[in-house]
């Protein structure tokens, strides 16, 4: 799914009106509509307090229109307008005039008024600013959004939480609405997934205003959202008459003393997500443990015990991904810079890889193209320099990319691949991931993929996205702070499994 910027929901909206002859108020009747139906077959005509705080744009529009429906079908509303600008907008004043002329008078929040009492059994619905938020909200506005993110009511945002901007970050945190549940039209925001913004997003939806198809299908978005539709079109198939040769040779290079578990995490999810033959290239401490707790395993040893010192690989593997536990010590660095000479084929380079290139600068000029670079933040900043904010930090990323042409996986609760000036968001993963050996994980499946012929951006997006189902699998029957990297490499199948089974009808209507 494409993650529009405010600009182009805006463009959206307005070749909507005219390719379908439609006025912009019956668009926001559509979405007034939309959020009606939605709590209406939830509340089912429930006689709880529905508090709608509305503004003066097209968002407080929304709100004044879905009043009207929640009226007129025997809810229980109290409507606030939140009198912030003089300039109202002309749906906001339609809507108004159609409330009023149903005897419904709502209650203005003027600069200096008390702000309405609000139960914690009420629902509040945040219509006050929408996407055409542009400058921080006066200071008895955020006092009023402070009064109700206190007053543990449920709180359904339309469209976006007020005070919330769609493109940088909010000037002061506490005047942003702390959603409980946000229904946003047609499209999510880029903000929900970003870890500075997505904290005012408990849950969210989107809801379809019938924005024009072909309008939304044909215009470029930086940011994609990867659910099941975007990775099941790039599943590549297993063949009947194959062998394994096929699927492809991966080597995975790494370890030292005390973390050779590393290795034997990544190898084992190279070969569970499908890596024809693995190889793993260790120092002389690793060959035992891995010959004997992955018997499918091939194990190649460095002369030296404990750490790397020469990298040579006898063949031509698939894919390589290196890295994890491999140590920063001075002859792995020399050994590791070497190896970068030697190679052509796309890497995938964790953990230490990563720390090497930072500190040795040069060796970047080495790393093949299309490689794929999965840092955790302490890696990535070593890698790209300090940030700002999450926008800054995609910013900083994307130009990075385009340097060097490589791929960046920033891992977190929505891991976003980033490829040029395009960023893939991803939908799966919970906090249970937040395990040690889960980034192990995930360098083997990303280098088994590529092994089996996946591009290295898709190797990428797969990748993420099939180890965050492994773990949503694993934390469903170990909970979340149970789950540990190897519950992660067990579920790989499963995750294949739930990828690949014939959608449910409902969730076919949804992914069209
Ligand atoms: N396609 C859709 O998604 C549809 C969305 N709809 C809804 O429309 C809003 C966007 O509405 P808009 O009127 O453009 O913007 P807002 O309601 O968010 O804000 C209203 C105006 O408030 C001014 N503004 C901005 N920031 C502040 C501030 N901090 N303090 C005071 N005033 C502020 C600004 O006007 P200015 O001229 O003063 O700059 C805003 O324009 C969208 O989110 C949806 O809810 C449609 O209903 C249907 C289609
Ligand atoms: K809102």
């Amino acid at each position: 799914m494409k993650i529009f910027t405010a600009a182009q929901i805006y463009e959206a909206d307005k070749f909507t009106i005219d390719k379908q002859q439609i006025t912009s108020d019956e668009l926001m009747e559509r979405a007034a509509t939309k959020i009606f139906e939605w709590m209406h077959s939830r509340l089912q005509g429930a006689q709880v307090n529905i508090q709608l705080f509305c503004g003066i744009g097209n968002n407080g529009g929304d709100g004044i229109a879905l009043a009207r429906h929640l009226v007129e079908h025997g809810y229980n509303v109290q409507v606030h307008v939140v009198n912030y600008s003089e300039k109202r907008s002309k749906d906001f004043l339609l809507n108004l005039e159609r409330l009023k002329d149903r005897k419904i008078w709502p209650q203005f929040i003027n600069q200096d008024c008390n702000f309405p009492d609000i139960t914690p059994n009420d629902i509040v619905v945040d219509a006050i600013f929408g996407i055409g938020l542009n400058r921080p909200p006066d200071s008895w506005v955020g006092n009023l959004i402070k009064h109700i993110n206190a007053s543990s009511a449920f709180v359904l945002s339309v469209d976006i939480p007020s005070g919330l901007p769609s493109d940088r970050m909010p000037s002061a945190p506490e005047h942003v609405i702390a959603s409980s549940y946000v229904l946003s039209f047609q499209v999510p925001k880029l903000v929900f997934f970003l870890p500075e913004t997505g904290i005012y997003v408990n849950q969210w939806e989107v809801l379809d205003i019938g924005l024009d198809t072909s309008f939304l299908g044909e215009t470029d978005t930086d940011y994609h959202l990867i659910g099941r539709p975007e990775v099941l079109s790039m599943y590549r198939p297993r063949l009947k008459f194959s062998h394994k040769g096929i699927y492809g040779h991966s080597v995975i290079v790494g370890g030292s003393y005390g973390k050779i578990g590393a290795v034997q995490l990544t190898s084992n999810a190279c070969l569970s997500v499908g890596s024809g033959l693995v190889t793993a290239l260790v120092p002389e401490c690793g060959y035992q443990s891995l010959q004997t707790a992955i018997p499918e395993l091939m194990v190649l040893t460095d002369d030296e015990d404990d750490s790397l010192t020469k990298i040579d690989i006898p063949f031509d593997p698939s894919a390589l991904g290196v890295g994890m536990g491999m140590g920063t010590k001075d002859e792995t660095i020399k050994a590791f810079g070497a190896f970068l000479k030697k190679m052509s084929i796309p890497l995938v380079i964790d953990a230490d890889g990563i720390n090497i290139l930072a500190k040795k600068w040069e060796l970047m000029e080495r790393v093949p193209k299309q490689s794929v670079l999965t840092p955790h933040p302490k890696e990535l900043q070593r890698l790209i320099g300090e940030w700002k904010d999450d926008f800054e930090k995609l910013e900083k990323t994307k130009q990075f990319s385009e340097k060097h042409d490589c791929i960046l996986v920033i891992k977190g609760a929505h891991t976003i691949t980033v490829y040029k000036d395009k960023g893939y968001v991803n939908t799966t993963g919970n906090p249970g991931m937040a395990t040690a050996g889960s980034g192990d994980v995930l360098t083997g499946m990303i280098t088994g993929l590529m092994a089996q012929g996946y591009s290295s951006l898709n190797a990428a997006i797969f990748g993420v996205y099939l180890h965050g189902m492994a773990g949503d699998i694993g934390a469903s029957t170990s909970g979340y702070e149970a789950l540990k990297a190897s519950g992660i490499v067990e579920n790989i199948g499963k995750a294949y499994l739930e990828l690949l089974r014939p959608p449910s009808s409902a969730e076919n209507k949804e992914e069209n």
